[in-house]
């Protein structure tokens, strides 16, 4: 073992944190999947100990660049918590991380824990012991565990000689992963940093609302349901700084309600109905909810005090918006030159997942853009977004935003520039100048609900587009999502983006042969990454006709998979 030698304190500290949160003897397994790990809060102290520990040695490995720990279970029940790791650029943790991360949360003993890290460490070049700097940021969302586990985190950052563990507070997921983001490109990178970020360049893209629409515009009164979490929490601090919007908090975290339940953004896309905390006096306006960490945004509207349903726009529908807003500033941009050059050549890409309503997928092809599909999981569409000067994302449940490349900004600017002193004021310069507010007032970093939030504001008065008008984009085909609980839920392998099977053999067969009796008819399953089940969308042209189909496939996967 001479050559994996780290020095006695090193491997003592690493014991020592190991000792302190043995993992559970009934040996649960911790798989990174889609967002980190996740389990019971009470049971989650080994795992984000051990998460610490990771993220310590990758900004170790970065050079001491700022990593992130976000403590949350996003929108899942109260009880439940969680850890992410935010890599150096504001993104995910790289994913060829991901298998280290597992091997040490499950890790049976401390001893294995040790020969883990020692081996990891050695295979990846990193010091230990002190003779490297390294240091994490760390958040937590407001459940109760969150003050337990952030204590883990720290104690496994610590046991890392030499890193430093920074604790950044009670904040949304997206804002962590903004913090590190910036921390590491060296701009201004605290919570106010943050506020005053996305208040500016909100009121700035105010100001840039063309005369004639201010004229008849939209109701400016906006409610927002906080899932009883930090992003109501949040809002309810800034809501006064923000200008030409009248915000209403309901669930914002301050009262009796408990997180996420019966309300956000999960709750409002899955179960299409009015969330708790809503009263007859909302009926008709527009609201926006946010999931439990606020990196989730939907909107709808209560149709009536006597029902229950809602009007939903959910992610794919701001996808939407945003291009439509984004294509118009291209355009305006985009006169030709005198040589017949276009003045601003764009790569502008559009990804979704095989979640994404078939209807969306139909109304960005007919306004005649080519789109993207990864498998599900922000890390595959942001990576897949970041190849573009403009990528831009979105999962159906709320969770995306629009990437500008750095080239692509810095062209901005000088287009900026160069329009102000030669054609100041003009639809060009606006356009422009519309461009370089959004990219400073969407989450270059990850999604995030309260910058998405203003955003749509934004373009909705921009548009001089009410709730309606919205809504119209196109409609939603009827879809039905379910779970099949099965002995081995990996025993399902896909392939293309997960809309198909390739394992067990014969099963997609099974799939076609019942999509081929439906009109519209569009199915597919996929093992969950973050819950132990299958999961099974349909979509069809009537209701009845999705649950149908999801109901017969659901019988297929379980009757295959046992
Ligand atoms: C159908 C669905 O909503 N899946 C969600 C869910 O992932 P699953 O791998 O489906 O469990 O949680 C992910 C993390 O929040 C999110 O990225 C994803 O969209
Ligand atoms: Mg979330």
């Amino acid at each position: 073992m001479a050559e994996l030698a780290a020095g006695g304190d090193q491997r003592a500290a690493l014991l020592a944190a190991a000792t302190l949160f043995p993992p559970p003897p009934d040996g649960a397994r911790f798989s990174y999947g889609t967002a980190g790990f996740r389990a019971e809060g009470a049971a989650m102290g080994p795992a984000v100990c051990r998460a610490g520990v990771v993220a310590a040695l990758r900004s170790a490995k970065l050079g001491g660049a700022a990593v992130g720990v976000v403590i949350t279970a996003s929108h899942n029940p109260v009880r439940d918590n969680g850890v992410k790791i935010v890599d150096a650029d504001g993104g995910m943790l790289s994913q060829d991380w991901e298998p280290f991360a597992d091997a040490l949360a499950n890790a049976p003993n401390p001893d294995a824990l040790l020969q883990i890290v020692l081996q990891f460490a050695k295979d990846e070049d990193i010091k230990l012991g002190g003779s490297h700097s390294a240091q994490v940021l760390l958040a937590r969302d407001t459940r109760p565990t969150g003050e337990y586990l952030l204590d883990a985190a720290v104690k496994g950052v610590n046991a890392v000689i030499g890193a430093v563990a920074v604790d950044m507070g009670i904040l949304t997921t997206p804002q962590l992963h903004w913090m590190v983001r910036s921390k590491n490109k060296g701009l201004k990178s605290s919570e106010t940093d943050y506020f005053s970020q996305v208040i500016d360049s909100f009121r700035c893209l105010l100001e840039l609302v063309p005369k004639d629409k201010e004229a008849d515009a939209i109701n400016n009164r906006l409610i927002v349901d906080g899932a009883n979490g930090i992003g109501g929490l949040k809002l309810e601090e800034i809501k006064a700084k923000i200008s030409g919007l009248d915000i209403h908090v309901r669930n914002s975290g301050k009262g009796e309600g408990i997180l996420n339940e019966s309300c956000g953004a999960d709750f409002v896309q899955k179960e299409k109905v009015v969330p708790l905390g809503f009263g007859p006096e909302d009926v008709g306006f527009r609201c926006a909810s946010f999931d439990g960490d606020a990196d989730r945004l939907v909107y709808f509207r209560i149709v009536s005090s006597s029902d229950t349903r809602i009007d939903l726009v959910d992610g794919d529908k701001i996808l939407s918006l945003f291009v439509l807003f984004i294509r118009e500033q291209l355009d305006i941009i985009n006169g030709k030159d005198n040589k017949g050059n276009e003045v601003l050549p764009t790569r502008f890409g559009v990804i979704q997942t095989a979640y994404a309503n078939g209807a969306s997928t139909d109304f960005l092809k007919n306004i005649g853009l080519e789109v993207v599909f990864t498998p599900t999981g922000v890390k595959y569409l942001h990576k897949e977004a970041l190849k573009y000067d403009i990528g831009i994302y979105f999962e159906a449940n709320g969770h995306g935003t629009v990437l500008f490349s750095d080239h692509f900004v810095s062209q901005l600017e000088s287009l900026t520039s160069e329009f102000s002193s030669k054609a100041a004021g003009s639809s060009q310069h606006q356009a422009a100048m519309r461009l370089l507010a959004t990219s400073q007032l969407i989450n270059q970093a990850v999604g995030d609900a309260l910058s998405g939030m203003l955003l749509v504001e934004a373009v909705l008065q921009y548009k001089g587009w009410s709730f309606q008008n919205w809504c119209d984009l196109y409609t939603d085909l009827p879809s039905r999502q379910l779970k099949v609980k099965v002995q081995d839920r990996n025993s399902i392998v896909t392939t293309d983006a997960e809309r198909r099977v390739c394992q067990p053999n014969g099963l997609q067969e099974l799939i076609d042969g019942e999509i081929s009796n439906y009109s519209h008819g569009r199915c597919f399953v996929r093992p969950s990454g973050t819950e132990d089940v299958v999961r099974v969308y349909a979509e069809a042209s009537s209701e009845e006709a999705a649950d149908s189909l999801a109901k017969r496939v659901a019988q297929h996967v379980e009757r295959i998979l046992g």
